[in-house]
């Protein structure tokens, strides 16, 4: 098992933001963890690399509780790409992918020899090899988060955390980005807010509403049309994609008009 976190609770101030969350990922699991906003996935993804201490369970990661692990030892284990942790400064793609490897790197040693290998094949592995010099300021949205991929990719953990991966990029990149993700075979923990993208990507899905994980399994049990209504507050209904045969989710706000069949009362 690759992560496994057992009654987990958080508390941010006084607030209680979560309670009792049981959640495993395994090797090579794809796992979705969606929700409402607020209802505590970040907080809940923070624990797992202790920027948040949980005031009642555990994390293990690989087997090892996280507590006796050093910063340095979790990041060898699991890799973060979330919103807000592009660096600060304007570094280029190369070097913000070269700060995958500092969980590996000696105290005197720098990220040439050795690292160069990770960092080229992150980069090759993302399609950005040709922009290596370029600034993360001048990316688009869509290829900063493929080089902040590249840098989880560069870090070489055995677990990838992903944190809204899909945010601000438009559908071709984020589907083009979730590929990357599936093709990459790694135990990955994903929040996403599109349900459509979470039943097609993730083997198992969490479902968090108001802290509580309330279901978990596979996406087309998770979400349950009834459950998906008592979550989200959005009528659902199951269709087959045209394409690909698999889950199609179609929303529509609670209490609205069917639109009445083509041929039925109309004159046409
Ligand atoms: N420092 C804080 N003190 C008190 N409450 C906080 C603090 N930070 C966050 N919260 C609250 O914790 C709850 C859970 O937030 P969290 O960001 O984990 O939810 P989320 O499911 O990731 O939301 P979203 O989908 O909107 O990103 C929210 O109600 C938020 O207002």
């Amino acid at each position: 098992m690759r992560l496994s976190l057992t009654s987990v609770s958080v508390r941010l101030g006084t607030a209680p933001i979560v309670a009792d969350c049981d959640l495993t990922v395994g090797d090579g699991e794809r796992v979705g963890l969606v929700g409402p906003n607020g209802s505590g996935k970040t907080s809940l993804m923070r624990t797992i690399y202790r920027a948040l201490d949980p005031v009642a369970g555990s994390v293990a990661l690989a087997g090892d509780d996280i507590r006796t692990l050093s910063q340095r030892q979790i990041a060898r284990r699991a890799a973060l790409v979330a919103q807000d942790n592009a660096p600060d400064f304007d570094f280029t793609v190369e070097e913000v992918v070269a700060m995958g490897r500092g969980p590996w790197i000696g105290a005197f040693e720098t990220t040439t020899g050795r690292n160069n290998a990770p960092i080229a094949s992150a980069l090759e592995r993302v399609g950005l090899a040709g922009h290596r010099t370029r600034r993360l300021s001048t990316l688009s949205g869509g290829e900063r988060q493929r080089a902040l991929v590249a840098r989880a990719l560069a870090q070489e953990s055995p677990l990838l955390l992903l944190d809204e991966p899909t945010n601000h990029l438009d559908v071709h990149t984020a589907l083009e980005l979730l590929e990357l993700v599936r093709d990459l075979g790694r135990a990955t923990l994903c929040v996403l807010h599109d349900l459509n993208l979470a039943a097609t990507y993730c083997d198992r899905l969490y479902v968090l509403h108001r802290g509580r994980i309330v279901a978990n399994g596979p996406p087309e049990e998770v979400l349950d049309p009834e459950l998906v209504q008592a979550v989200f507050g959005v009528t659902c209904t199951h269709l087959a994609h045209p394409i690909t045969g698999g889950l199609l989710l179609a929303f529509s706000p609670l209490h609205a008009a069917p639109v009445p069949a083509l041929g039925k009362g109309s004159n046409q």
